[in-house]
């Protein structure tokens, strides 16, 4: 067996006195398109960032391609940092430079300071650029200010940024969260065709159990910092599904619909193998429904 792409054990992280994160175990293989689901507040950008060297763990470790991250400075994080590509939910362009400019900035991920205009990149980065531009269906647009295109489509050239540092993993922290239903939609199938075609890993952060589902390979479940599910999403049946939505849901009368529609389920749910009971406690104690009640 190969081994792990990814590899978070006993991590734990605070900030003063609130406990972003509590004891995250999280194992992926490489290829694996795995989404990391919980609301807002739940500790998913924090757990993104330990994966890149961005936070310091309070305590525990985290593994990503062989190396021990929070062990790693200068150099060896900078080349870290280059095989891994990250995507931010504001975008994160430069919006006064062209969108083909963005796009080059990717090349930057393993190297200190900045470089000026275009013509300071090498003609097989333009090139590669714009085959990247071309990717996301946004070549006709590379001579034009960032900041004149469409939420969906600076999300786009994010992602083509991200692909110029042919990266191994990519981490996508609610890639859609600022976008239109329709915008959402296309961005989150371009992530994964570009997966598929590039052999990438993704972990990708939403709060949506809807997209989720439809979308990755495997949810893992995040609530007040805790993984508190861990599962594949092919073949969930219905009581799975609801579930899924019932361990990271928000409001109690959410939850309280949930455990109505888990109650006449409840045959189906006692043949639900496919969930591992990561968290009880949380699951049984609706209080801990409400993240933002914290
Ligand atoms: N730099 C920080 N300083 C203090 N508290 C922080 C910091 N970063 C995160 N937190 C806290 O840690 C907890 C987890 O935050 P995090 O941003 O990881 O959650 P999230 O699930 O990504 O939510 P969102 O999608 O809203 O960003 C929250 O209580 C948050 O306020």
């Amino acid at each position: 067996m190969s081994t792990p792409i990814i590899q978070v054990a006993g991590l734990d992280k605070s900030f003063g006195r609130t406990m972003a994160l509590d004891g995250v175990e999280l194992t992926v293989d490489r290829g694996e398109i795995v989404v990391l689901l919980g609301l807002s507040g739940s500790g998913k950008s924090t757990l993104l960032r330990h994966l890149d060297g961005l936070e310091r763990p309070t305590s525990g470790s985290v593994r990503v391609l062989g190396e021990e991250v929070p062990s790693l400075s200068g150099r060896r994080l900078r080349r870290l940092r280059s095989r891994v590509g990250f995507v931010f939910q504001q975008f994160e362009l430069v919006p006064s430079l062209t969108v083909l400019e963005n796009v080059l900035t990717g090349a930057l991920a393993g190297l200190r300071g900045p470089r000026l205009g275009l013509w300071s990149y090498r003609r097989a980065q333009r090139l590669a650029a714009l085959g990247h531009l071309d990717r996301v269906g946004l070549l006709d647009r590379a001579y034009q200010r960032a900041d004149t295109l469409s939420g969906g489509q600076q999300q786009r050239v994010a992602i083509a940024r991200a692909l110029m540092q042919e990266p191994e993993i990519l981490l996508a922290d609610e890639p859609v969260a600022s976008l239109d239903p329709e915008s959402s939609e296309q961005v989150m199938a371009l992530i994964r065709e570009i997966a598929a075609d590039a052999g990438l890993t993704v972990v990708c952060s939403l709060h949506q159990v809807d997209l989720a589902l439809g979308w990755g390979d495997r949810i893992v479940g995040l609530r007040h910092g805790r993984v508190v599910l861990d599962t594949a999403t092919e073949g969930l049946g219905k009581a799975e599904v609801m579930e899924i939505y019932g361990r990271v849901a928000t409001a109690t009368s959410e939850l309280e619909a949930i455990e109505r529609e888990l109650a006449a389920t409840s045959a189906a749910t006692e043949a639900s193998p496919g969930l591992r009971d990561a968290d009880a406690d949380a699951d049984a104690d609706p209080a801990l429904a409400d993240e933002g009640a914290r």
